[in-house]
Protein backbone atom coordinates (compact mmCIF):
# COMPACT_ATOMS: atom_id res chain seq x y z
CA UNK A 1 0.00 0.00 0.00
CA UNK A 2 2.74 2.35 0.75
CA UNK A 3 4.34 1.47 -2.39
CA UNK A 4 1.75 2.07 -4.34
CA UNK A 5 0.96 5.74 -2.18
CA UNK A 6 5.31 6.66 -2.90
CA UNK A 7 4.94 5.62 -6.62
CA UNK A 8 2.03 7.35 -7.16
CA UNK A 9 3.44 10.26 -5.47
CA UNK A 10 6.39 9.98 -7.45
CA UNK A 11 4.64 10.31 -10.84
CA UNK A 12 2.84 13.56 -9.31
CA UNK A 13 5.46 16.63 -10.11
CA UNK A 14 5.08 16.85 -14.08
CA UNK A 15 8.18 18.75 -14.80
CA UNK A 16 12.20 18.64 -12.59
CA UNK A 17 14.51 16.43 -12.77
CA UNK A 18 13.03 14.18 -9.96
CA UNK A 19 12.43 9.94 -11.17
CA UNK A 20 9.40 8.90 -11.32
CA UNK A 21 7.96 5.14 -10.90
CA UNK A 22 5.44 2.84 -11.99
CA UNK A 23 5.13 -1.17 -10.97
CA UNK A 24 3.35 -2.48 -13.54
CA UNK A 25 1.43 -5.78 -12.35
CA UNK A 26 -1.46 -5.49 -14.48
CA UNK A 27 -2.66 -5.48 -18.19
CA UNK A 28 -4.35 -2.46 -19.71
CA UNK A 29 -7.78 -4.34 -19.74
CA UNK A 30 -7.43 -5.22 -15.62
CA UNK A 31 -6.47 -1.84 -15.07
CA UNK A 32 -9.70 -0.45 -17.50
CA UNK A 33 -12.19 -2.94 -15.57
CA UNK A 34 -10.60 -1.54 -12.25
CA UNK A 35 -10.99 2.06 -13.56
CA UNK A 36 -14.78 1.64 -14.42
CA UNK A 37 -15.84 -0.06 -11.41
CA UNK A 38 -14.20 2.75 -9.30
CA UNK A 39 -16.38 5.50 -11.60
CA UNK A 40 -19.27 2.91 -11.06
CA UNK A 41 -18.82 3.02 -7.25
CA UNK A 42 -17.96 6.98 -7.56
CA UNK A 43 -21.63 7.63 -9.14
CA UNK A 44 -23.11 5.25 -6.45
CA UNK A 45 -22.19 7.18 -3.81
CA UNK A 46 -22.60 10.40 -5.41
CA UNK A 47 -26.56 9.97 -6.12
CA UNK A 48 -27.07 7.90 -2.44
CA UNK A 49 -25.20 11.61 -0.76
CA UNK A 50 -27.09 14.00 -2.91
CA UNK A 51 -30.52 12.07 -2.49
CA UNK A 52 -29.50 12.33 1.31
CA UNK A 53 -28.32 15.80 1.72
CA UNK A 54 -31.67 16.61 -0.55
CA UNK A 55 -33.73 14.93 1.30
CA UNK A 56 -32.68 16.20 4.72
CA UNK A 57 -32.17 20.00 3.81
CA UNK A 58 -35.88 19.73 2.34
CA UNK A 59 -37.47 18.13 5.60
CA UNK A 60 -38.60 21.21 6.45
CA UNK A 61 -40.20 21.71 3.23
CA UNK A 62 -42.59 18.76 2.87
CA UNK A 63 -45.46 20.28 5.29
CA UNK A 64 -45.19 23.94 3.66
CA UNK A 65 -45.75 22.18 0.64
CA UNK A 66 -48.90 19.94 1.26
CA UNK A 67 -50.31 22.97 2.53
CA UNK A 68 -49.91 25.09 -0.36
CA UNK A 69 -50.34 22.18 -2.81
CA UNK A 70 -47.09 22.93 -4.23
CA UNK A 71 -43.85 21.68 -4.31
CA UNK A 72 -41.28 23.56 -2.34
CA UNK A 73 -37.45 23.03 -2.28
CA UNK A 74 -34.30 24.30 -1.71
CA UNK A 75 -31.92 23.69 -5.04
CA UNK A 76 -28.71 25.40 -3.12
CA UNK A 77 -27.45 21.76 -2.05
CA UNK A 78 -28.45 20.18 -5.39
CA UNK A 79 -26.84 22.53 -7.42
CA UNK A 80 -23.94 22.79 -5.45
CA UNK A 81 -23.56 18.65 -6.30
CA UNK A 82 -24.21 19.15 -9.73
CA UNK A 83 -21.19 22.03 -9.27
CA UNK A 84 -18.80 19.15 -7.96
CA UNK A 85 -19.89 16.78 -10.34
CA UNK A 86 -19.00 19.00 -13.45
CA UNK A 87 -15.55 19.60 -11.83
CA UNK A 88 -14.63 16.25 -11.16
CA UNK A 89 -16.16 14.98 -14.63
CA UNK A 90 -13.80 18.59 -15.88
CA UNK A 91 -11.13 17.35 -13.66
CA UNK A 92 -11.15 13.95 -14.95
CA UNK A 93 -11.14 15.10 -18.66
CA UNK A 94 -7.99 17.21 -18.06
CA UNK A 95 -6.32 14.20 -16.48
CA UNK A 96 -7.04 11.78 -18.85
CA UNK A 97 -5.77 13.88 -21.49
CA UNK A 98 -2.46 15.20 -19.84
CA UNK A 99 -1.73 11.46 -19.24
CA UNK A 100 -2.85 10.48 -23.01
CA UNK A 101 -0.20 9.86 -25.69
CA UNK A 102 -1.09 13.32 -27.01
CA UNK A 103 0.23 15.47 -23.35
CA UNK A 104 1.80 17.93 -24.18
CA UNK A 105 3.73 17.09 -20.56
CA UNK A 106 5.86 14.03 -21.51
CA UNK A 107 6.63 12.77 -18.04
CA UNK A 108 2.95 12.02 -17.92
CA UNK A 109 2.87 10.93 -21.21
CA UNK A 110 5.36 8.31 -20.01
CA UNK A 111 3.57 6.70 -17.88
CA UNK A 112 1.01 5.25 -20.44
CA UNK A 113 3.50 4.70 -23.00
CA UNK A 114 5.65 2.38 -20.67
CA UNK A 115 2.36 0.80 -19.15
CA UNK A 116 1.41 0.37 -23.41
CA UNK A 117 4.68 -1.09 -23.95
CA UNK A 118 4.85 -3.72 -21.07
CA UNK A 119 1.44 -4.99 -22.21
CA UNK A 120 2.90 -4.85 -25.79
CA UNK A 121 5.86 -6.06 -25.52
CA UNK A 122 3.97 -8.89 -23.33
CA UNK A 123 6.70 -8.07 -20.57
CA UNK A 124 4.56 -9.67 -17.74
CA UNK A 125 4.58 -13.31 -19.57
CA UNK A 126 7.80 -13.40 -21.57
CA UNK A 127 10.23 -15.21 -19.41
CA UNK A 128 12.71 -17.63 -18.89
CA UNK A 129 11.61 -21.04 -19.51
CA UNK A 130 12.77 -21.94 -16.04
CA UNK A 131 10.31 -19.14 -14.76
CA UNK A 132 6.46 -19.43 -15.11
CA UNK A 133 5.36 -16.12 -15.23
CA UNK A 134 6.50 -11.97 -14.35
CA UNK A 135 4.51 -11.09 -11.88
CA UNK A 136 5.41 -7.45 -12.25
CA UNK A 137 8.34 -5.27 -13.78
CA UNK A 138 9.07 -1.67 -12.10
CA UNK A 139 9.78 1.50 -14.53
CA UNK A 140 12.03 4.80 -13.45
CA UNK A 141 12.24 7.49 -15.33
CA UNK A 142 13.21 11.00 -15.35
CA UNK A 143 13.83 13.73 -17.84
CA UNK A 144 16.71 16.04 -17.56
CA UNK A 145 18.38 18.72 -19.83
CA UNK A 146 16.07 17.11 -22.55
CA UNK A 147 17.22 13.76 -22.09
CA UNK A 148 14.97 10.89 -20.99
CA UNK A 149 16.68 8.37 -18.81
CA UNK A 150 14.41 5.09 -18.53
CA UNK A 151 15.32 2.00 -16.79
CA UNK A 152 12.87 -1.31 -16.80
CA UNK A 153 13.93 -3.42 -13.45
CA UNK A 154 12.68 -6.73 -14.65
CA UNK A 155 13.16 -8.80 -11.43
CA UNK A 156 15.94 -10.65 -13.65
CA UNK A 157 12.45 -12.76 -15.28
CA UNK A 158 13.04 -11.65 -18.67
CA UNK A 159 15.41 -14.21 -21.12
CA UNK A 160 18.88 -12.67 -21.81
CA UNK A 161 18.02 -12.16 -25.73
CA UNK A 162 14.50 -10.34 -24.62
CA UNK A 163 16.57 -8.17 -22.39
CA UNK A 164 18.89 -7.66 -25.22
CA UNK A 165 16.25 -6.66 -27.30
CA UNK A 166 14.29 -4.17 -25.04
CA UNK A 167 16.39 -1.07 -26.13
CA UNK A 168 15.39 -1.21 -29.63
CA UNK A 169 11.29 -2.36 -29.49
CA UNK A 170 11.07 0.17 -26.97
CA UNK A 171 12.16 3.14 -29.35
CA UNK A 172 10.11 1.37 -31.82
CA UNK A 173 6.59 1.65 -29.27
CA UNK A 174 7.72 5.03 -28.68
CA UNK A 175 8.41 5.99 -32.33
CA UNK A 176 4.78 4.62 -33.48
CA UNK A 177 3.09 6.22 -30.77
CA UNK A 178 4.05 9.43 -30.74
CA UNK A 179 5.40 9.96 -33.81
CA UNK A 180 8.23 12.20 -32.14
CA UNK A 181 11.81 11.31 -33.11
CA UNK A 182 13.41 9.02 -29.91
CA UNK A 183 17.35 8.48 -30.35
CA UNK A 184 18.93 6.51 -28.04
CA UNK A 185 21.70 8.21 -26.59
CA UNK A 186 22.90 5.38 -24.70
CA UNK A 187 21.90 1.83 -23.49
CA UNK A 188 23.43 -1.00 -20.96
CA UNK A 189 22.33 -3.66 -19.19
CA UNK A 190 23.46 -4.46 -15.94
CA UNK A 191 21.90 -7.32 -13.42
CA UNK A 192 18.12 -7.37 -14.08
CA UNK A 193 18.04 -3.38 -15.22
CA UNK A 194 17.82 -2.59 -18.88
CA UNK A 195 18.49 1.70 -19.04
CA UNK A 196 17.75 3.54 -21.94
CA UNK A 197 18.31 7.22 -22.21
CA UNK A 198 16.58 8.91 -25.02
CA UNK A 199 16.36 12.20 -26.61
CA UNK A 200 14.61 13.74 -29.35
CA UNK A 201 16.91 16.08 -31.02
CA UNK A 202 18.63 14.33 -33.46
CA UNK A 203 22.48 15.00 -33.90
CA UNK A 204 23.40 18.11 -36.25
CA UNK A 205 26.57 18.98 -37.75
CA UNK A 206 28.09 22.05 -36.52
CA UNK A 207 29.75 24.76 -39.02
CA UNK A 208 33.11 26.57 -38.16
CA UNK A 209 32.90 30.22 -39.79
CA UNK A 210 34.33 32.30 -37.18
CA UNK A 211 36.96 31.76 -34.48
CA UNK A 212 35.08 33.68 -31.88
CA UNK A 213 32.52 30.92 -31.23
CA UNK A 214 35.61 28.45 -30.89
CA UNK A 215 35.97 26.84 -27.32
CA UNK A 216 38.73 27.97 -25.09
CA UNK A 217 40.07 25.29 -22.36
CA UNK A 218 42.96 23.83 -20.83
CA UNK A 219 42.87 20.72 -22.44
CA UNK A 220 41.46 19.41 -25.87
CA UNK A 221 37.64 20.33 -26.08
CA UNK A 222 36.97 20.41 -29.50
CA UNK A 223 32.78 19.91 -30.55
CA UNK A 224 32.40 17.60 -33.40
CA UNK A 225 28.51 17.35 -33.65
CA UNK A 226 25.80 19.54 -31.84
CA UNK A 227 26.23 16.42 -28.96
CA UNK A 228 29.79 14.90 -29.31
CA UNK A 229 33.27 16.30 -28.26
CA UNK A 230 36.30 15.54 -28.50
CA UNK A 231 38.26 15.94 -24.83
CA UNK A 232 41.21 14.22 -23.40
CA UNK A 233 39.35 11.08 -22.55
CA UNK A 234 40.40 10.17 -26.69
CA UNK A 235 43.32 12.06 -27.26
CA UNK A 236 44.47 9.62 -29.83
CA UNK A 237 42.23 9.92 -33.00
CA UNK A 238 42.34 8.52 -36.84
CA UNK A 239 40.71 10.04 -39.43
CA UNK A 240 39.94 7.55 -42.84
CA UNK A 241 38.28 8.07 -45.44
CA UNK A 242 38.61 7.54 -50.02
CA UNK A 243 39.74 10.83 -51.92
CA UNK A 244 37.50 13.80 -51.25
CA UNK A 245 35.62 12.51 -48.65
CA UNK A 246 36.62 15.45 -46.47
CA UNK A 247 39.27 14.44 -44.14
CA UNK A 248 41.19 17.27 -44.69
CA UNK A 249 38.25 19.76 -44.62
CA UNK A 250 37.86 17.86 -41.33
CA UNK A 251 41.55 17.85 -39.75
CA UNK A 252 41.52 21.74 -40.71
CA UNK A 253 38.38 22.09 -38.53
CA UNK A 254 39.98 20.11 -35.94
CA UNK A 255 43.41 22.07 -36.55
CA UNK A 256 41.96 25.65 -35.94
CA UNK A 257 39.66 24.49 -33.28
CA UNK A 258 42.56 22.93 -31.42
CA UNK A 259 44.68 26.01 -31.39
CA UNK A 260 41.99 27.83 -30.40
CA UNK A 261 41.51 26.14 -27.44
CA UNK A 262 44.68 27.41 -25.37
CA UNK A 263 47.21 29.62 -26.92
CA UNK A 264 50.16 27.02 -25.43
CA UNK A 265 48.97 24.34 -27.76
CA UNK A 266 51.46 23.31 -30.54
CA UNK A 267 50.77 21.42 -33.81
CA UNK A 268 53.48 19.10 -35.60
CA UNK A 269 52.43 17.76 -38.96
CA UNK A 270 53.65 14.86 -40.82
CA UNK A 271 52.31 15.44 -44.61
CA UNK A 272 53.40 11.96 -46.67
CA UNK A 273 52.04 13.97 -49.90
CA UNK A 274 53.79 16.87 -49.17
CA UNK A 275 50.51 18.50 -50.35
CA UNK A 276 48.71 21.55 -49.03
CA UNK A 277 48.53 20.82 -45.56
CA UNK A 278 52.01 20.18 -45.20
CA UNK A 279 52.68 24.21 -46.68
CA UNK A 280 49.75 25.64 -44.31
CA UNK A 281 51.23 24.05 -41.52
CA UNK A 282 54.77 25.90 -41.19
CA UNK A 283 52.98 28.49 -39.94
CA UNK A 284 52.35 27.15 -36.72
CA UNK A 285 55.20 24.15 -36.13
CA UNK A 286 57.34 22.01 -37.73
CA UNK A 287 56.60 19.95 -40.68
CA UNK A 288 58.17 16.78 -41.97
CA UNK A 289 57.48 15.53 -45.50
CA UNK A 290 60.34 12.82 -45.83
CA UNK A 291 61.34 9.74 -43.74
CA UNK A 292 64.34 11.43 -42.55
CA UNK A 293 62.40 14.22 -41.24
CA UNK A 294 59.67 12.42 -39.87
CA UNK A 295 61.63 10.50 -37.77
CA UNK A 296 63.52 13.33 -35.97
CA UNK A 297 59.85 15.15 -35.77
CA UNK A 298 58.77 12.23 -33.96
CA UNK A 299 62.03 11.42 -32.05
CA UNK A 300 61.84 15.05 -30.48
CA UNK A 301 58.49 14.72 -29.49
CA UNK A 302 59.61 11.57 -27.87
CA UNK A 303 62.09 13.51 -26.06
CA UNK A 304 59.90 16.02 -24.93
CA UNK A 305 57.15 13.97 -23.96
CA UNK A 306 60.56 11.71 -21.54
CA UNK A 307 60.57 15.36 -20.29
CA UNK A 308 57.26 15.75 -19.51
CA UNK A 309 57.12 12.54 -18.06
CA UNK A 310 59.67 13.19 -15.91
CA UNK A 311 58.19 16.72 -14.54
CA UNK A 312 54.91 15.10 -13.68
CA UNK A 313 57.33 12.07 -11.68
CA UNK A 314 59.87 14.71 -10.23
CA UNK A 315 57.35 14.94 -6.93
CA UNK A 316 57.65 10.57 -6.31
CA UNK A 317 54.67 11.23 -2.89
CA UNK A 318 52.25 13.06 -5.23
CA UNK A 319 49.27 10.93 -5.09
CA UNK A 320 47.69 12.80 -8.25
CA UNK A 321 47.04 10.96 -11.06
CA UNK A 322 47.30 14.17 -13.40
CA UNK A 323 47.76 14.83 -17.09
CA UNK A 324 50.57 17.23 -17.85
CA UNK A 325 48.80 20.24 -19.02
CA UNK A 326 46.35 20.10 -16.17
CA UNK A 327 49.77 20.42 -13.97
CA UNK A 328 51.92 22.61 -15.37
CA UNK A 329 49.20 24.39 -17.91
CA UNK A 330 51.30 24.36 -20.90
CA UNK A 331 49.27 23.39 -23.50
CA UNK A 332 48.94 20.26 -25.27
CA UNK A 333 50.93 19.12 -28.33
CA UNK A 334 48.92 17.75 -31.10
CA UNK A 335 50.85 15.72 -34.22
CA UNK A 336 49.09 15.55 -37.14
CA UNK A 337 49.95 12.59 -39.12
CA UNK A 338 48.44 12.90 -42.61
CA UNK A 339 48.65 10.52 -46.05
CA UNK A 340 50.92 8.06 -43.48
CA UNK A 341 50.79 5.06 -46.28
CA UNK A 342 52.41 7.48 -49.00
CA UNK A 343 55.71 8.29 -46.18
CA UNK A 344 55.79 4.60 -45.35
CA UNK A 345 56.35 3.37 -48.90
CA UNK A 346 59.14 5.36 -49.58
CA UNK A 347 60.49 5.17 -45.74
CA UNK A 348 60.29 1.36 -46.93
CA UNK A 349 61.91 1.80 -50.48
CA UNK A 350 64.73 3.73 -49.59
CA UNK A 351 65.32 1.20 -46.19
CA UNK A 352 66.24 -1.52 -49.18
CA UNK A 353 69.18 0.28 -49.56
CA UNK A 354 70.79 0.69 -45.97
CA UNK A 355 72.04 -1.40 -43.56
CA UNK A 356 69.51 -2.76 -40.91
CA UNK A 357 70.82 -0.46 -38.09
CA UNK A 358 70.32 2.55 -40.25
CA UNK A 359 66.85 1.94 -41.64
CA UNK A 360 64.52 4.46 -40.94
CA UNK A 361 61.18 2.92 -41.30
CA UNK A 362 61.73 0.83 -37.36
CA UNK A 363 63.08 3.94 -35.96
CA UNK A 364 60.10 6.28 -36.99
CA UNK A 365 57.50 3.29 -36.24
CA UNK A 366 59.04 2.51 -32.41
CA UNK A 367 58.73 6.53 -32.44
CA UNK A 368 55.09 6.75 -33.22
CA UNK A 369 53.71 3.75 -31.30
CA UNK A 370 55.32 5.53 -28.66
CA UNK A 371 53.86 8.36 -28.71
CA UNK A 372 49.80 6.84 -29.02
CA UNK A 373 50.63 4.72 -26.69
CA UNK A 374 51.91 6.56 -23.75
CA UNK A 375 51.07 10.37 -24.80
CA UNK A 376 48.42 10.65 -22.89
CA UNK A 377 49.51 11.75 -19.53
CA UNK A 378 52.07 13.33 -21.08
CA UNK A 379 49.53 15.88 -23.14
CA UNK A 380 50.88 14.59 -26.25
CA UNK A 381 48.14 13.51 -28.80
CA UNK A 382 48.46 12.07 -32.33
CA UNK A 383 45.81 12.46 -35.22
CA UNK A 384 46.72 9.83 -38.16
CA UNK A 385 44.95 10.12 -41.07
CA UNK A 386 44.89 9.01 -44.81
CA UNK A 387 42.69 6.87 -47.04
CA UNK A 388 44.17 3.56 -46.04
CA UNK A 389 45.87 2.96 -42.75
CA UNK A 390 46.73 -1.11 -43.10
CA UNK A 391 48.26 -3.15 -40.02
CA UNK A 392 51.60 -3.17 -41.41
CA UNK A 393 51.17 0.86 -40.57
CA UNK A 394 49.08 1.01 -37.97
CA UNK A 395 49.00 -2.26 -36.24
CA UNK A 396 45.88 -3.41 -34.79
CA UNK A 397 47.54 -3.24 -30.86
CA UNK A 398 48.33 0.41 -31.13
CA UNK A 399 44.65 1.00 -32.42
CA UNK A 400 43.10 0.10 -29.09
CA UNK A 401 44.71 3.13 -27.92
CA UNK A 402 43.30 5.10 -30.36
CA UNK A 403 39.77 6.70 -28.98
CA UNK A 404 38.68 8.95 -31.64
CA UNK A 405 37.97 6.93 -34.70
CA UNK A 406 36.10 8.68 -38.01
CA UNK A 407 35.40 6.95 -41.39
CA UNK A 408 34.48 9.05 -43.73
CA UNK A 409 32.64 7.73 -46.58
CA UNK A 410 31.58 4.39 -47.42
CA UNK A 411 33.60 1.65 -45.44
CA UNK A 412 34.60 -1.46 -47.22
CA UNK A 413 34.17 -4.79 -45.24
CA UNK A 414 38.24 -4.28 -44.57
CA UNK A 415 38.33 -1.36 -43.56
CA UNK A 416 35.46 -1.57 -40.90
CA UNK A 417 37.60 -4.00 -39.27
CA UNK A 418 40.75 -2.29 -39.37
CA UNK A 419 38.92 0.62 -37.93
CA UNK A 420 35.95 -0.48 -35.74
CA UNK A 421 36.54 -4.19 -35.08
CA UNK A 422 33.76 -5.09 -36.75
CA UNK A 423 32.07 -6.38 -39.59
CA UNK A 424 30.45 -4.10 -42.66
CA UNK A 425 26.79 -5.72 -41.71
CA UNK A 426 27.14 -5.06 -37.88
CA UNK A 427 27.86 -1.43 -38.04
CA UNK A 428 24.77 1.05 -38.20
CA UNK A 429 23.86 2.52 -41.33
CA UNK A 430 25.64 5.90 -41.67
CA UNK A 431 24.73 9.33 -43.85
CA UNK A 432 27.72 9.01 -46.54
CA UNK A 433 26.67 12.12 -48.24
CA UNK A 434 27.90 15.54 -47.63
CA UNK A 435 30.89 14.37 -45.79
CA UNK A 436 29.58 11.93 -43.62
CA UNK A 437 30.39 8.62 -42.04
CA UNK A 438 30.74 6.93 -38.83
CA UNK A 439 32.36 7.81 -35.26
CA UNK A 440 33.73 5.84 -32.73
CA UNK A 441 34.57 8.13 -29.30
CA UNK A 442 36.11 5.60 -26.79
CA UNK A 443 34.67 5.83 -23.06
CA UNK A 444 31.19 6.61 -23.70
CA UNK A 445 29.84 3.34 -23.24
CA UNK A 446 28.76 2.92 -26.56
CA UNK A 447 27.98 -0.44 -28.09
CA UNK A 448 28.83 0.63 -31.85
CA UNK A 449 30.03 3.40 -33.39
CA UNK A 450 27.50 6.00 -34.66
CA UNK A 451 26.54 7.88 -37.48
CA UNK A 452 28.65 11.51 -37.99
CA UNK A 453 27.89 14.37 -40.12
CA UNK A 454 31.96 16.18 -40.23
CA UNK A 455 32.51 19.27 -39.09
CA UNK A 456 31.79 22.06 -42.15
CA UNK A 457 34.91 24.31 -42.36
CA UNK A 458 33.60 27.04 -44.42
CA UNK A 459 36.80 28.01 -46.13
CA UNK A 460 35.81 31.40 -47.63
CA UNK A 461 34.77 32.92 -44.46
CA UNK A 462 38.21 31.46 -42.49
CA UNK A 463 40.61 30.81 -44.98
CA UNK A 464 42.78 28.01 -43.56
CA UNK A 465 46.04 29.29 -44.22
CA UNK A 466 45.36 33.38 -42.87
CA UNK A 467 44.04 31.58 -40.10
CA UNK A 468 46.94 29.89 -39.29
CA UNK A 469 48.87 33.02 -39.71
CA UNK A 470 46.78 34.77 -36.84
CA UNK A 471 47.63 32.37 -34.73
CA UNK A 472 51.34 32.21 -35.16
CA UNK A 473 51.43 35.77 -34.63
CA UNK A 474 49.15 35.06 -31.52
CA UNK A 475 51.42 31.85 -30.80
CA UNK A 476 54.69 32.31 -32.04
CA UNK A 477 54.87 28.87 -32.83
CA UNK A 478 58.44 27.36 -32.54
CA UNK A 479 59.90 24.08 -30.96
CA UNK A 480 58.02 22.18 -28.06
CA UNK A 481 58.67 22.68 -24.61
CA UNK A 482 58.37 19.92 -21.81
N1 LIG B 1 33.82 19.17 -43.76
C1 LIG B 1 33.84 19.90 -44.89
N2 LIG B 1 33.54 21.21 -44.84
C2 LIG B 1 33.56 21.95 -45.97
N3 LIG B 1 33.88 21.48 -47.17
C3 LIG B 1 34.20 20.19 -47.28
C4 LIG B 1 34.18 19.34 -46.14
N4 LIG B 1 34.56 18.12 -46.53
C5 LIG B 1 34.80 18.19 -47.85
N5 LIG B 1 34.58 19.43 -48.32
C6 LIG B 1 34.70 19.86 -49.72
O1 LIG B 1 35.10 18.74 -50.49
C7 LIG B 1 36.39 18.96 -51.08
C8 LIG B 1 37.24 17.71 -50.88
O2 LIG B 1 37.44 17.53 -49.50
P1 LIG B 1 38.86 17.20 -48.85
O3 LIG B 1 39.97 17.79 -49.65
O4 LIG B 1 38.77 17.55 -47.43
O5 LIG B 1 38.84 15.63 -49.06
P2 LIG B 1 40.02 14.59 -48.76
O6 LIG B 1 39.34 13.38 -48.20
O7 LIG B 1 41.06 15.21 -47.94
O8 LIG B 1 40.54 14.28 -50.20
P3 LIG B 1 42.06 13.86 -50.60
O9 LIG B 1 42.32 12.53 -49.97
O10 LIG B 1 42.00 13.80 -52.09
O11 LIG B 1 42.96 14.96 -50.08
C9 LIG B 1 36.96 20.18 -50.36
O12 LIG B 1 37.68 21.00 -51.25
C10 LIG B 1 35.76 20.92 -49.87
O13 LIG B 1 35.29 21.82 -50.83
Amino acid sequence: MIDRLTTFLSRLPPFGGSVSRIIVEENQTQMFYRKKRRYFWLIKIWIIGISVSVVTSNFKNILPSLSQRKIIWDSQIFKMAMLILFLHFLLTILWEFFHSHYSPIEKWKLEKLLRGFTEESDLLRQHDSTFHQTKSVKWFYFKVKGQIKITLKTGGHLSYNMENDIPRRLQGYLIKETENDWIIEDKYIDSGEIVVIFSHEPDERIFIDDLSQLKQSNEINIPLTKKLTWTTRQPMGLVVGPTGSGKTSLLKALIVSFLANNPKNKIFTIDGKASFLSIAMKRVGKVATDGQSALELTAELCQVMKERYAQINADIDSEKDCTHAELFKQGTILLVADELLALVGEMQASDKLLKPAERLYPQFYANLMNLIVKGRQSSISVIVSGQMLPASILPTESRDSIGLRIALGRLSQQQAQEIFGLGLKDLPRGDYSDYGGLIWLDGLNWELPRAFKSIYYDDEKLPFKKTLSKFSGSQGGGSPQA
